[in-house]
């Protein structure tokens, strides 16, 4: 049978996030890394098709974004859920505004919501504003992402800048009436000629109301959070038991590679250091030409025997502004993250076969380079980051890796001490 529910993901942890989301709500989902150039295992419900989206320029990310929504026509979906984070990530320019403009001319809808609450990581919307914890997001440590700093938590004010249609709200009263009145209210807002409704939603019951209001909607923009309310409509066509697989998972060598500046890998990265020994990588010895990668792997391969070893370019926000005002903000990020891929080769070379990868753009980078098509999801270590095997990897002589990839801002301070107690 064909699958259902066809998402594209604007990065690759994303991509897992909501793919997990989908497992844990009952629907057989697997994870693409690109437009897939060969056919679906006949299993599968959901579709999740990963790009690398979120931060490339606008028509980069509307014609992969575009490619990938065709593929997912073809493959017979009838629903599609475009998905980015629950922050919000995005600049003036985009890409989140023109990539779901762009999604709803190809097919052909008027309306649809954007929605990136996430309650069980903290991020819920509250008369449109965007909070991340007890915080609005321009006070969360997303005012320092790297790449995409976030500096206004009114999502329909944010949003109306990246977009050509009007941006509206469907308020948290309305949500709480149900349904049936969020409905009522997507056709009032389309009456007054708004594209594209903000949703507020404070907890998961919140979710279940907005995803059974999404049910006609052709075209879902949200975090992954939305997929806990999504599947109770497709009831009709699948069965929601049974849909977990726990892929069976790697044996071997393990490592941490965490290329994410946000608060909580920040944490993430102090609590492993004080157990297990780690490598720092350094961009401005990177721009310079040293051989980074070279040194990382000689000191790894003695060490990996013992124990997980961490190698991180994690650094504080004031580190961060050195390093991107020495050498720009493009050019440190892409320093760092061709090091990272290059450096997850090399471990895999190593038998290094199980890898924990903190941050989307950095997961973006490993996995491109371990020439990863698939992931089959498996057991959740924290809300929003699954376990993982991948599918088809040349890099690996077709040995399947067991992969964690970790949303910069997502798990509790042990995750990576604790994640590995959560493969079978
Ligand atoms: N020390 C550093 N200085 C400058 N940029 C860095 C540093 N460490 C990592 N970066 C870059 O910051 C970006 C972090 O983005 P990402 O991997 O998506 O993390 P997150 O998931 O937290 O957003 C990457 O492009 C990475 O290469
Ligand atoms: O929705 C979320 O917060 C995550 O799924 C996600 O997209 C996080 O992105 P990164 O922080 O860049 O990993």
């Amino acid at each position: 049978m064909a699958p259902i529910l066809g998402c594209i993901a604007d990065d690759f942890t994303g991509g897992t996030d909501l793919a997990g989301m989908l497992v844990k709500s009952g629907m057989r989902t697997i994870q693409m890394i690109g437009v897939p150039d060969h056919p679906l295992p006949d299993d599968v419900d959901a579709v999740v098709i990963a790009l690398k989206s979120r931060t490339c320029p606008v028509e980069e990310a509307v014609s992969d974004s575009l490619a990938a929504l065709r593929w997912l026509r073809q493959a017979g979906c009838r629903q599609f859920y475009f998905k980015y984070c629950s922050t919000f990530d995005s600049t003036p320019k985009g890409n989140i505004g023109p990539v779901a403009e762009a999604l709803m001319d190809a097919l052909d809808t008027d309306f649809t919501i954007a929605c990136p609450a996430f309650p069980a990581n903290h991020r819920t919307i509250y008369k449109g504003q965007l909070f991340v914890g007890d915080v609005p997001l321009d006070e969360s440590s997303m005012q320092h992402h790297p790449l995409t700093p976030m500096t206004d938590a009114n999502l329909v004010r944010t949003l109306q800048a990246q977009v050509k249609r009007k941006v509206g709200l469907v308020d948290y009263q309305t949500v709480r009436r149900g349904s049936d009145a969020v409905r009522a209210r997507f056709a009032d807002l389309k009456g007054d000629g708004i594209g594209i409704a903000i949703v507020d939603a404070l907890d998961d019951g919140d979710l279940l109301t907005i995803g059974a209001a999404c049910a006609d909607l052709p075209l879902v923009t949200a975090g992954s959070g939305i997929a806990v309310g999504l599947p109770q409509n497709f009831t009709d066509a699948i069965d929601l038991d049974g849909a977990a697989v726990t892929p069976s998972a790697g044996t071997g060598l393990r490592a941490v590679i965490a290329g994410s500046c946000s608060s909580a890998t920040l944490g993430q990265v102090a609590a492993m250091r004080t157990r297990h020994p780690s490598f720092l990588i350094d961009p401005l010895e990177l721009a310079k030409g040293v051989d980074v990668v070279g040194r990382a792997l000689s000191w790894a391969a003695p060490l990996l025997p013992d124990g997980p070893v961490l190698i991180y370019a994690t650094a504080s926000p004031a580190e961060v502004k050195a390093a991107q005002t020495a050498l720009g903000v493009d050019r440190a990020g892409m320093l760092i993250e061709q090091a990272l891929a290059a450096i997850a080769k090399g471990l895999v070379v190593l038998g290094v076969d199980r890898l924990i990868v903190a941050g989307g753009e950095t997961s973006g980078a490993v996995v491109k380079a371990l020439d990863v098509k698939g992931l089959r999801i498996g057991r959740e270590i924290d809300p929003g980051v699954p376990w993982t095997v991948t599918l088809r990897s040349s890099e690996t002589g077709g040995k399947p890796l067991a992969m964690a990839l970790k949303s910069g801002n997502f798990g509790t301070p042990d995750f990576f001490l604790k994640a590995w107690s959560h493969l079978s």
